[in-house]
């Protein structure tokens, strides 16, 4: 992908620039096809520019013709956005396209559309929507490729974890040579004798779902420790970001864990964790909380918001004295973190038995998709910090196992989706119908990369006389992962990620998509391209689930295709790109998708397919996204971000411009900026208020889709 970068600087696709025997910019040669995709393409003697030059380009295109044969200049120069329904020739079985198809032969029976670009004298070739449907469900055996999948041609994703098998439904053999259907209730294939994968044989013997008994955690140090990412080379210049806190009677700053007064076994585990020092957001929040107040906290992601609020509560819960309530049927934990995934809360308090590893604090988890039973027993085991999904802990709390009275400190990790449409009446309840202390009588914080304005408002319901520290911009992309875009049709896709899987050698690539089934679809197709894949959703049994991120974390898969249950806060050590097939409906969660990779100063990649069908609405959030990271900006996205409203390149006048929606209402004082670097450090450990009186006003932009269908999956 380096490619990428090196080949920008062409501008005209006519201009043969150098001889590629290997990629294009996301080109491939395989054989003697050359294919490009995104917006640039390779031919044997030409390389053409990716970021503006050319359309992508149909895939077997013969090698002997000119670059402004297969292409044309955008704009003035005109262009070729040649989107086609389908080069790829139809595997006889299944309909399933295959990798380097013949255009020619899918031409002569293809109707085309064509049609003008507006004043800019692109052309643009599509395909007609009978087409797209012919091409992918025309086979030679007439079998298309969802036909494909559903009718047992698909194998499991990978090997027998991956099985697309649901509860009680008919489960494909997970032998990738025999790949037979069987009906749910077989033990072993009916052809192969292949035992049922495991991930299936969840029915007990009324035919009912078992439940699932997640794995128990390790005790042994060096699985507690183990699994998180290592510092990247970047880490240091998260010092370089700057720091505003507002509201009333601000705290200090610590500049190392030892200024932090946390508890010395902390200490120590922070060490073990390989933690030297602490990033701006957990020097600025660790003060904040460890002095009583409540905190909403926005820095970017994967830059350790975590143990910026585990932390000091930890400290705070052991100062305060725990007793024992160890076997007691009814506990009153001291702590409760609430985590819109299932997989986040899990890593919450693995994170949260990192830190608090050998000390008497006892956490426990609870999310769906597990036994109740089982996780209410682990709650009677003690339960001092309980870190949950919403849906499971109200589950928990009514059947009368835990008691919130106590409750002395509340956290929203990813507030602003715990607060959106998806999740907001879930988190009112908890808070106030079921005895939790009002918010002067409790400690509330809330974390997040990104922080839209009306979500701010909500959470003044549930905060007291908060202070806010910003790390950055509110909401803004880590600008440790580059972004790369590439105008695609919606049938190139598939052959388009193959291009780019191939050219990432085996890197770890974690690609989105919109759709739960689209998901299992894509996953599949990849598998069967020779892709080591694996899959998550929403729809997936939560084994399933845990056992797809736990084979992507080992690299067992190299590819694990995922809806937005994996956009948020899931640290994946090594995750080199993140691939949005589908751009998401909301500039938020773009944010949080790519901050998969690049995270705690290592670099990461980001490539996003834009479609305009689809994606038009995005285009003013992404070049303004893309410029307040310093991110090169496409000439063909600005062009679809114009007429879009709040958006037009250069205006920062949305929401990202929000910082702290009550700025202006503190008097003077009330708001401080910082520079938590080097440079300061000489400086007092106070923070030094410089009040700056009020703010520019700013326009809401209203472009937003709060909340997205896939991402509510997990309210329980
Ligand atoms: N001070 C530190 N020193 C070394 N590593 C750290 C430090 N703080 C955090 N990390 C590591 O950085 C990684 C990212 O941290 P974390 O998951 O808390 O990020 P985040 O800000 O919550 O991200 P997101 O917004 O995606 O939820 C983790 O692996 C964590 O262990």
């Amino acid at each position: 992908m380096a490619d990428v970068e090196e080949n920008k600087t062409t501008q005209s696709a006519d201009v043969p620039v150098k001889t590629s025997l290997g990629r294009g910019i996301l080109g491939t040669v395989l054989g003697d096809k050359v294919r490009g995709i995104g917006r640039g393409s390779v031919t044997n003697s030409q390389v053409n520019d990716v970021g503006d030059g050319t359309g992508f380009q149909d895939g077997n295109r013969t090698n002997n013709r000119s670059s402004s044969e297969s292409f044309r200049a955008r704009g003035s120069q005109g262009h070729f956005r040649g989107a086609r329904g389908g080069n790829r020739r139809t595997d006889g079985g299944n309909g399933v396209p295959k990798p380097g198809g013949n255009v020619d032969n899918f031409r002569n029976d293809r109707k085309y559309t064509r049609h003008t670009n507006g004043s800019s004298g692109d052309f643009v070739v599509s395909a007609t929507s009978d087409d797209n449907r012919r091409g992918r469900e025309e086979g030679p055996a007439g079998r298309g490729r969802e036909g494909a999948f559903r009718g047992g041609n698909v194998r499991g994703s990978f090997g027998n974890r991956g099985g697309y098998v649901k509860q009680g439904r008919d489960w494909m053999c997970p032998d990738l040579a025999c790949g037979n259907k069987n009906f749910a209730f077989r033990k072993v294939c009916q052809k192969c004798n292949t035992p049922r994968p495991e991930s299936s044989s969840v029915l007990d013997k009324n035919g009912k779902p078992q439940e699932y008994i997640p794995p128990a955690p390790s005790d042994k140090e060096e699985d507690i420790f183990s699994g998180a990412v290592q510092k990247g080379t970047n880490f240091d210049k998260y010092d370089d970001i700057p720091v505003e806190v507002s509201g009333r009677d601000q705290c200090g700053l610590i500049y190392s864990f030892e200024d932090a007064n946390l508890h010395p076994t902390f200490l120590k585990n922070l060490q073990l964790a390989n933690y030297e020092k602490p990033t701006p957001i957990q020097k600025y929040s660790i003060p904040v909380i460890s002095a009583g107040r409540d905190l909403m906290a926005c820095a970017q992601t994967g830059s350790g918001k975590t143990a910026a609020f585990l932390l000091p509560v930890l400290t705070a819960l052991i100062k305060k004295g725990l007793t024992m309530d160890q076997h007691e049927e009814f506990q009153r934990p001291r702590a409760i973190c609430v985590a819109p995934t299932r997989e986040l809360a899990l890593q919450i308090y693995n994170d949260c038995r990192k830190f608090a590893y050998q000390t008497e604090v006892r956490a426990v988890v609870l999310y769906g998709g597990t036994s109740v039973d089982y996780q209410m027993k682990q709650v009677e085991c003690g339960a001092h910090f309980i870190i949950g999904t919403p849906g499971r802990l109200l589950d928990v709390i009514n059947k009368g196992k835990i008691s919130l009275k106590d409750v002395s400190f509340l956290i929203l990790d990813e507030a602003d989706r715990m607060l959106d449409m998806g999740f907001e009446p879930e988190v009112r309840k908890l808070v106030e119908t079921l005895g939790m202390p009002p918010k002067t009588e409790r400690q509330t914080v809330m974390f997040s990369a990104t922080f839209p304005e009306e979500i701010q408002k909500l959470a003044a319901d549930f905060l007291n006389d908060y202070l806010f520290v910003t790390v950055g911009r509110v909401g803004g992309a880590n600008t440790d992962v580059s972004q790369h875009f590439f105008e695609v049709d919606r049938l190139q896709k598939r052959e388009s990620l193959c291009d780019i899987l191939n050219a990432g050698g085996g890197e770890k690539t974690l690609v989105f998509v919109e759709s739960k089934r689209n998901a299992d679809f894509l996953a599949s197709y990849l598998c069967q391209s020779g892709f080591p894949t694996t899959s998550i959703h929403g729809d997936r049994l939560q084994r399933e689930r845990e056992e797809a991120l736990a084979d992507f974390k080992t690299g067992k898969a190299h590819v694990l295709v995922a809806t937005s249950v994996a956009a948020r806060g899931l640290n994946i050590p090594e995750v080199m790109h993140v691939i949005n097939y589908d751009l998401p409906s909301s500039i938020d969660e773009y944010v949080h998708r790519i901050g998969r990779t690049g995270r705690c100063g290592n670099l990461g990649k980001a490539t996003s397919f834009f479609t305009a069908e689809t994606d038009q609405p995005m285009t003013a959030n992404l070049v303004r996204i893309l410029k307040e990271a310093c991110q090169p900006i496409p000439d063909w996205l600005v062009e679809h971000s114009r007429g879009m409203g709040a958006g037009d390149a250069g205006s920062f006048n949305s929401r990202f411009g929000g910082k702290d929606i009550r700025r202006g209402k503190f008097g003077g004082g009330g708001r401080a900026k910082h520079d938590s670097g080097s440079a300061s450090k000489t400086a007092s450990r106070q923070a030094v208020a410089a009040s700056e009186g009020n703010d520019d006003s700013k326009t809401i932009d209203n472009q937003e889709d709060l909340a997205t269908g896939d991402s509510v999956e997990d309210w329980d």
